[in-house]
């Protein structure tokens, strides 16, 4: 059983300012036949625009969908696609993560995705939001075709991030994550601090850069293609402000500490569409998240 965005988050939220932001069976056929006849993805996204779907939204359901049928072989589920391997994060309902123990709340197989309680203490949760609150920008987003950082409307947040082990406290962190997530500290993306204020979101989107857009060969020539996603919750959002997961019908609420992980890129370079997600509207009050993304391969110097 999926439910539709519209059920998950909201009416506002599956068409938008008169855009449609959500995926029927029929366009879903429509997108899978046309990449299987050879359209290319640009002419799918501009007349899934021209049919008043919100732009940003159809690229990165055509990219998904492109990626997840990408390169099947005989011995391969053709319909999914991706091959699922052994997931990344420990198993088990307790994960000693370096300094810390972290509590498993929930698993889904299919994506990898888990929602960890504990990850950060209160007392660091504040701490981060304190840090933060000092140097706060306007969050970027990569620009699909030249790979640089550009402000854009669907990302209504402000935020901020601290280099690897930029001082103890943050390198303490750097290193628990690196240990939950289960890849070296090198892998790993500086912490990214995002604040959303009432009414702020971030549409649905994948982490990993879209393999056909000409920035995301500028993004991966360092590090490679991102393979995992920690989003930890620095505070009680008094409502709305869920990251969900639209492919899923799956909502997880912020929770002061906790955090969701997921997994979309396996060994063999494939990318899980399922992992398709975005941070609901704020409704009441404040949201403050911290998210660790991590690389195929060595991404800074530590
Ligand atoms: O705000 C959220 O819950 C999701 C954040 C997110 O998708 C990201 O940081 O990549
Ligand atoms: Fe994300």
């Amino acid at each position: 059983m999926r439910l539709s965005l519209a059920q998950v988050s909201g009416l506002e939220w599956g068409v938008r300012m008169n855009m449609v932001t959500q995926l029927t069976p029929e366009w879903r056929d429509w997108i899978r036949e046309n990449l299987a006849r050879g359209c290319s993805a640009q002419s799918l996204v501009a007349d899934m625009v021209r049919n008043r779907f919100e732009p940003a939204f159809a690229g990165a359901a055509v990219h998904g969908m492109q990626t997840g049928m990408a390169a099947p072989t005989a011995t391969e589920p053709r319909a999914e696609g991706y091959v699922y391997e052994t997931p990344r994060l420990p198993p088990g309902n307790r994960i000693i993560a370096a300094d810390r123990e972290v509590q498993v709340a929930l698993r889904v197989e299919q994506p990898a995705l888990a929602v960890l309680d504990g990850v950060l203490s209160h007392e660091e949760c504040d701490e981060l939001i304190r840090r933060a609150a000092a140097k706060l920008q306007r969050s970027t987003i990569v620009d699909p075709a030249t790979g640089k950082h550009e402000t854009i409307a669907d990302r209504s947040s402000e935020g901020t991030f601290f280099e690897i082990n930029a001082d103890d406290f943050i390198a303490r962190l750097d290193r628990r994550i690196s240990a939950l997530m289960n890849l070296p500290v090198d892998h790993g993306e500086g912490l990214q601090i995002l604040h959303y204020g009432p009414g702020g979101e971030y549409k649905p989107h994948f982490d990993f850069f879209p393999p056909g857009d000409p920035g995301s060969a500028v993004q991966m020539a360092t590090g490679g293609q991102r393979v995992s996603t920690l989003v930890m919750y620095l505070n009680e959002v008094e409502d709305g402000g869920a990251t969900i997961f639209p492919e899923l019908g799956l909502s997880v609420l912020p929770k002061k500490g906790s955090a969701v992980h997921f997994e979309y890129t396996n060994s063999r370079g494939q990318l899980d569409p399922r992992t398709l997600h975005g941070g609901a509207p704020v409704l009441r009050g404040e949201k403050w998240i911290v998210t660790k993304w991590m690389r195929q391969r060595r991404y800074g110097a530590v």
